[in-house]
């Protein structure tokens, strides 16, 4: 797909600017100003909490090669692995971890069947864990649920655990898995009938994982709540507990700096006042880089994420609400020219966003030139282009009210749900093994990628379509191409989101194509859209269940 100029640029005519009629979206304010700010300079101390952190770790280490060594308690071992992934500490003991998984499927898995004559919760862990692992677990298992008449068997209902267990798994379901299909239907209408007769805990515990379903949820956000929950549980292992507070607080610690530097940048840059049309969101674009990765080793991935996508956000706006079609037209020609020159021809306005993603890219290039990757940078600019070209497909759309086909819009809209733009410059923080035939495979718009895109687009417009001041959403476009009425059209565009969930499950499962890590950072950019738009636009309306999510994992620490 070569990216070229389509139309030449002319300097823009002088005008008198207070003629224009220019729409207005009244975003809020940003809730949180300067106050990352202060972490900056903040000491970081961290030298005896490091000492007992690499002890700690020693102890769990031990913990797991032990565990492996004995193996006869299959749900033993699970529920320690699932621990340690919840606490948030899984990329601690990656290694050991692996090597426990493959001895259970060594000795409870032929021929891609679970053999364990175990109970539900059991049995749907151990398949929950070999799955996310990559192993291609038939869901045949299942089967024994079941009674003569086909159904799940009403005697479950007395299994809150078994079916919240259950109900995790079917998050992993890939095509033509038909019984998990029924398990989702089962498990997700009958925990939600059940919980007014639970416990108050058990009933929290029910409604926390028909919300944030584990698989579908940003691992800070499941480390930050079960650390909570484990402490309450008088089985926990205190080892395991210290370790999670600790390299939780240490890592927070880390977050909250680098929120401060770019809270710092971005008020340098003076783009608040610069844009004030637009929504001014650093510190929620923070938290979506940080759910992408949020490991310490990615502290360059998150700051190229976070500025990019600020700029985006900005252009984004300028696009859906700002812009005139003529002034959308210099922008569009002078990035496909991308040179600072064509700065002369922009309106005013637009000069400053300009200058400050050629200066970006720069950066991003000298980032790369350091490592010796200096060829992947050329990705995060073609990109960007096409994500630029697609914002004014659909700005010409709207300014001639033309509503396109469910097709025409999905194939342009898949390139702005920016997660083709994202999972490039996600590459670009994941140093070595982000290879160039990793970024070509990438351009080749694989399956992984485009039903992140997909989901992206869609989940979108599934929550924000009634308040949209731009271009046809997926919603209004299905409506007129198939004279339907909006249910019905949230019904078929929520079935393929569905459907994309599953085409990413699917290519998570063994054998890959890139490396996993790579893979690992298409998926989190999708649980970041589950989370962001859970019941509304959590970006641009960051006031409610987004500042909860910051609070709960930039700011609060776990108490000691
Ligand atoms: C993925 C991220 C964090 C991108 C940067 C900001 C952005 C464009 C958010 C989506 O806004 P929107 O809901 O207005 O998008 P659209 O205009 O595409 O509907």
């Amino acid at each position: 797909m070569p990216v070229s100029a389509t139309s030449s640029l002319v300097a823009p005519t002088p005008h008198d600017n207070s003629n224009i009629f220019r729409r207005s979206a009244n975003f809020h304010p940003t809730i949180w100003g300067d106050h990352f700010i202060q972490y900056v300079s903040e000491p970081m101390e961290i030298d005896e909490i490091m000492k007992q952190i690499v002890m700690l770790k020693e102890k769990v280490s031990k913990m797991l090669v032990l565990m492996n060594e004995s193996a006869t308690r299959p749900l033993e071992e699970a529920n320690l692995i699932d621990s340690i992934q919840r606490l948030g500490l899984y990329h601690h003991f990656e290694h050991e971890i692996g090597e426990v998984l493959q001895h259970i499927h060594n000795s409870y898995v032929e021929n891609g069947a679970i053999t364990l004559n175990e109970d539900l919760h059991c049995v749907a862990l151990v398949f929950r864990l070999l799955r996310q692992q990559g192993y291609h677990i038939l869901p045949d298992v299942f089967k024994k649920f079941k009674n003569e008449q086909g159904n799940f068997n009403e005697t479950l209902f007395g299994d809150v655990e078994g079916m919240i267990s259950l109900f995790e798994v079917t998050h992993m379901r890939i095509h033509g898995e038909d019984i998990l299909d029924e398990a989702f239907v089962f498990t997700s209408s009958h925990l939600e009938m059940m919980t007014p007769q639970l416990s108050l805990s058990l009933a929290a515990k029910v409604n926390h994982s028909l919300k944030w379903p584990l698989f579908k949820n940003l691992p800070r956000l499941v480390a930050r709540y079960y650390i909570s929950t484990y402490e309450e549980d008088p089985s926990h292992d205190a080892t395991l507990l210290l370790l999670a507070k600790l390299d939780f607080n240490l890592l927070q610690k880390q977050h909250k700096k680098e929120a401060g530097e770019l809270s710092k940048w971005w008020k340098d840059l003076d783009l608040e006042t610069k844009f004030p049309f637009a929504r001014n969101r650093i510190i929620e674009l923070y938290f979506w880089s940080m759910g992408v990765y949020f490991e310490p080793q990615y502290s360059l991935g998150r700051r190229i994420m976070t500025k990019v996508l600020s700029l985006v956000s900005i252009i984004d706006d300028t696009y859906d609400v700002y812009g005139t079609i003529e002034e959308l037209q210099l922008f569009t020609d002078a990035i496909e020219r991308w040179d600072i020159k064509c700065m002369d021809f922009l309106p005013e306005y637009m000069k400053c966003v300009y200058n400050s993603l050629l200066d970006l890219y720069e950066e991003i290039e000298q980032e790369m030139a350091k490592e010796g990757r200096t060829l992947s940078a050329i990705y995060v600019k073609n990109e960007l282009i096409r994500l630029v070209q697609s914002y004014f497909t659909e700005a010409k759309w709207f300014n001639s009210k033309y509503i396109p086909t469910v097709e025409e819009y999905v194939a342009n809209g898949i390139v702005t749900s920016v997660n083709y733009l994202l999972t490039a410059i996600s590459f670009i923080g994941m140093g070595s093994i982000a290879t160039q035939e990793t970024f070509r495979w990438l351009t080749n718009r694989p399956k992984i990628v485009s039903a992140s895109c997909i989901i992206g687009r869609l989940v979108n417009d599934l929550l924000s379509n009634e308040k949209r001041g731009h271009v046809a959403s997926a919603i209004e476009c299905y409506m007129k191409q198939y004279g339907v009425s909006r249910e019905d059209a949230i019904n078929e565009i929520s079935r393929q989101v569905t459907n994309a969930w599953k085409d990413i499950n699917e290519n998570l499962l063994h054998p890959i194509q890139v490396p996993k890590p790579l893979l690992i950072r298409v998926l989190n950019l999708t649980r970041a859209i589950d989370v962001m738009y859970k019941e509304e636009d959590g970006y641009t309306h960051s006031l409610r269940l987004t500042k909860n999510y910051i609070q709960s994992i930039m700011l609060n620490p776990c108490q000691i």
